[in-house]
């Protein structure tokens, strides 16, 4: 066998069917389904299959340690295979793709009502309908970050109740001390249930509450050995990397664009949401899945020469990958979104001034308790679904054409060397990406696209910026040109496709895409729903244009769901499910919503998942939304690092008191390097942006700030002007640390602890897009060092404490006398909330405080300011000494 050529399969269908001869990618896939039966068979069972003939063999491998891979070399006829053995198998050809089953759980359902915000309506009507799909797509920003929050958030604040909760989500699993939040944090709360995710700064105070977060780490994932076979399709550069064996002993090679297939196991713990419905496939099974993975190489790791060390084995066929740029074209686009509304979470923000911190009290209120209702139907659409299945295409036929290279170029290219018109994509869906400048598909497009065509579920992690957006909505796309035309008279056209983004800028910037994808299909429309506008507005909008396409935010869905008559009928129709920025959607802040959202499409449709980080906790949840047999298509090599390579990533640690002489001393010697500078600060709560946006305008730097106290229509003109110049810096909470899509960002600075590994990646994340370089500065202070364990699998290096000269230092106390009093006594309280509900900083209450109170000094106050006793009750920091009450 080793070194045999032959088309060969694994039993499991879906592994390798897909994945190789279609497209000849390098992805991974794992397929549940192939996986239980697979695993009756034999671990590694292999079928003929019609492999190119270059497909450079199969080797399997044995699993150890729960792990099983196999590689595959690329079915290219370049590509030199080697076969190797070690402790993991795995096909891999560069970039590595993973995938698992996991069983469906049961879920609940949970209520709440979300009000809809109205304030900014207009503003946003007008800036919708000036909006060209172009700016749209280049200037909105999914503010993932707000998203984060938002989407924990919003729809709290929809509701009323907020979530600015601190606690963290970590401490009930276990787990990290980092964390308090898990993201969020434009507010905080108090422990409460909520509190998994995390927090909002400022506040306990609004009402809003929110924005939260989530998240969850995940570098579990990253134990697993597995023996794979790469190859290479490449160039030297990439050669043979090596997988995780550094990190856990155990070995893969991996081509450089690398994918490995590696299976594991696991079991999924299913939660039981006590719902009231059953997800798809879920049954007693689903509790203990079994999740495997396989890769099917990575990228970017490392490049070692072929070569198989110890104990991998694989199987190298040399592809390269390059580093390319991504050639943008004009994107004209011919449409434009029917509509933007506010995100659920964003809605809050509307509303709220970036003054008004009050009624704290409603942040620690519960979700409201709502029932989905509506229908739930589930009409099956397995017609379609076996239509979408037919347009796997890629592959038969041009199986020998097809061999996806990476264009040549540094690792952190994320574009392949596949063409688009080189899958079974309809010429009007080409023509559209023509037009859209997008040539090759990038890496998340090649592994993922043959896979959902295929009709196959798909949990896909890809690095930030490689176009994940499209990597689902093409697909989608396809899946209703195949679909039977429907009747146009239908009273109650059906949706075939439900996106839901965890905020309105998320939403509103796939829908922009969407409407680049679909120029040529003039009869699909696409329809946003997020909040922010009337109810009314929007039903008429769903009434009166076509919606085939709807993209949403969770709690404006479930608006429409209980209020828009006849909504739940046409979400009946749903054949395409996708979840973006999954592993937030998932997290406990928008779980429930999540789960009455599948719950009311029907069971018998495809689901995607898309991330740019999958935490072990997602991993094991997932079933809630996808089939059994879903892949869990990885291009994130285990053992190469979930951030860019090209982006430099440094940590300053710092006493507090220099904190804000040292922000200003970095972006001026940044701004002196690059006279095109674009940069973000991320802070840590909304109140704290507001500060340090403050101060830094007192310092004469080019300014903007964002955060989930302004309102939306604020945020969608400062987003977009970011998006278009340079030489500015926004200072931001983390509304923006997700799916933001602002192009050449040169820096992104984080001050201060990140709610979590997550967070921290995605902030990072808005730099180095596309292929380009970048550059990430952590800010932290001694008691905050201990997050850096956290990242300690990413090229993070200690930068020296750049010298503050007396004149710097001057200046700096100067301009924070300047700020005003009330950014400040906000900052101090949403300061001391957001640490407060970090298990490891607020361990000791008493240090708590004196930290508190140090942050304040650095302020320039002499005194802390009072804080409300209730406040103070709340957050259970009574009575502890160095606390002024009022
Ligand atoms: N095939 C392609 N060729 C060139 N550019 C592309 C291609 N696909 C997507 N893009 C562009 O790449 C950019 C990043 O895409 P996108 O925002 O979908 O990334 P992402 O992976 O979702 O990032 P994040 O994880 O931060 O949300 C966008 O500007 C998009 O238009």
């Amino acid at each position: 066998m080793p070194g045999q050529l032959l088309p060969l399969r694994l039993l499991n269908s879906s592994v390798s069917a897909t994945s190789f001869s279609t497209m000849k990618l390098g992805a991974n896939f794992q397929s549940s389904r192939g996986i239980s039966v697979f695993n009756r068979v034999f671990p590694f069972k292999l079928k003929y299959l019609g492999f190119p003939r270059n497909f450079a063999v199969p080797v399997l491998q044995h699993e150890e340690s729960g792990v099983r891979s196999f590689s595959t070399g690329s079915f290219r006829p370049r590509s030199s295979s080697t076969s190797s053995v070690g402790r993991n198998s795995e096909f891999s050809r560069g970039r590595g793709v993973e995938r698992e089953n996991f069983k469906a759980g049961s879920f609940g359902s949970r209520g709440a009502k979300e009000k809809s915000l109205i304030e900014d309506e207009d503003e946003l009507s007008d800036w919708v309908s000036e909006l060209k799909t172009d700016s749209f797509r280049l200037g909105l920003n999914k503010e993932s970050d707000d998203s984060d929050m938002d989407r924990g958030s919003k729809r709290d604040r929809d509701t009323g109740r907020s979530r600015d909760s601190f606690s963290s989500s970590k401490s009930q699993r276990g787990g990290r001390d980092d964390s308090f939040s898990r993201r969020g944090r434009d507010d905080f709360s108090f422990s409460n249930s909520r509190s998994s995710r995390g927090g909002r700064d400022d506040s306990f105070s609004s009402k809003r509450g929110r924005d939260d977060f989530s998240g969850s780490n995940s570098r579990s994932s990253r134990g697993g050995r597995d023996d794979s076979f790469s190859s290479n399709r490449g160039r030297d550069e990439f050669s043979v990397s090596k997988s995780r064996s550094s990190r856990g002993g155990t070995g893969s090679y991996s081509s450089s664009r690398g994918t490995s297939n590696s299976m594991s196991r696991g079991s999924n713990s299913m939660s039981n949401f006590g719902s009231k419905r059953r997800f798809s496939e879920s049954s007693s099974e689903d509790e203990g899945l079994t999740p495997r993975r396989r890769e099917y190489g990575s990228r970017g790791a490392v490049s070692s020469p072929t070569t198989r060390s110890g104990r991998n084995s694989s199987l190298s066929n040399g592809r390269s990958r390059g580093g390319g740029i991504l050639q943008k074209g004009a994107k004209p686009s011919g449409r434009q979104p029917l509509l933007v509304s506010d995100d659920e979470d964003d809605d809050e923000d509307d509303e709220d001034d970036e003054d008004s911190i009050s009624g704290f009290e409603d942040l620690l209120n519960d979700e409201d308790s709502e029932d989905s209702g509506e229908d739930s139907e589930e009409s099956s659409d397995e017609d379609n679904l076996k239509g979408l299945g037919s347009l796997s295409g890629l592959a038969k036929g041009n199986a020998a054409q097809t061999i996806p290279k990476v264009s040549s170029g540094d690792t952190g290219s994320y574009l392949s060397e596949t063409r688009f018109d080189q899958c079974s994509i309809s010429p009007l869906s080409l023509k559209g990406i023509k037009d859209a400048g997008y040539e090759r598909m990038t890496i998340v497009q090649e592994a993922t696209l043959p896979v959902i065509l295929k009709g196959k579920d798909v949990l896909a992690k890809a690095r930030t910026g490689t176009g994940k957006t499209v990597a689902f909505l093409l697909p989608a796309i396809e899946a209703i040109v195949k679909s039977p035309s429907i009747d146009r008279d239908q009273k109650r056209p059906p949706i075939n496709v439900l996106v839901i983004c965890p905020t309105r800028e998320l939403a509103s910037q796939a829908a922009a895409e969407a409407n680049t994808l679909l120029k040529y299909h003039p009869s699909i429309g696409v329809q946003v729903v997020i909040g922010g506008v009337r109810l009314a507005m929007e039903q008429k909008r769903l009434q009166a244009n076509p919606c085939q396409i709807l993209i949403a935010t969770p709690g404006r869905l479930r608006d429409h769901t209980e209020n828009t008559a006849g909504f739940a009928t046409r979400l009946t129709g749903v054949k395409v499910l996708v979840l973006d920025e999954a592993d937030h959607l998932l997290d406990m802040g928008f779980r429930k919503d999540i789960e009455k959202i599948i719950a009311s499409v029907p069971k018998q449709r495809q689901t995607l998942l898309f991330s740019a980080t999958v935490p072990e906790e997602v991993r094991q949840i997932c079933h809630i939304a996808l089939k059994r047999d879903h892949e869990y298509i990885n291009t994130v090599e285990e053992g190469s690092q979930e951030t860019h390579s090209q982006v430099r990533q440094t940590h300053l640690v710092a006493p507090l008191d220099k904190h804000f002489p040292l922000l200003y001393a970095l972006l001026k010697d940044h701004i002196a390097d690059d006279v095109d500078y674009k940069v973000l600060v991320f802070c840590t709560t909304a109140m704290v942006t507001r500060l340090v946006a403050s101060l830094l305008s007192e310092l004469n730097l080019n300014v903007r700030e964002i955060h989930s106290r302004k309102p939306q229509s604020y945020r969608t003109r400062v987003s977009d002007e970011f998006r278009k110049s340079k030489g500015l810096i926004l200072v931001t909470s983390d509304v923006s640390a997700r799916g933001v899509d602002y192009p050449d960002v040169t820096l992104v600075i984080q001050v201060g602890l990140p709610s979590d590994r997550e967070q921290y990646i995605h902030r990072l994340g808005r730099t180095g897009r596309k292929g380009k370089e970048g550059q990430g500065i952590l800010l932290l202070a001694p008691w905050e060092e201990f997050f850096l364990s956290s990242l300690r699998d990413l090229p993070l290096s200690k930068a020296s404490v750049p010298s503050v000269d007396p004149d710097t230092k001057k200046k700096v106390e100067r301009a924070l006398f300047q700020v005003e009093m009330k950014n400040k006594e906000a900052a101090y309280q949403a300061w001391l909330g957001f640490y407060n509900s970090n298990k490891t900083v607020a361990r000791d209450k008493c240090k708590l405080v004196e930290l508190a109170n140090e942050f304040s000094r650095s302020m320039g106050l002499d005194n802390p300011p009072a804080l409300p006793k209730l406040v103070l009750g709340k957050m259970g920091l009574k009575n502890v000494p160095g606390l002024r009450s009022k």
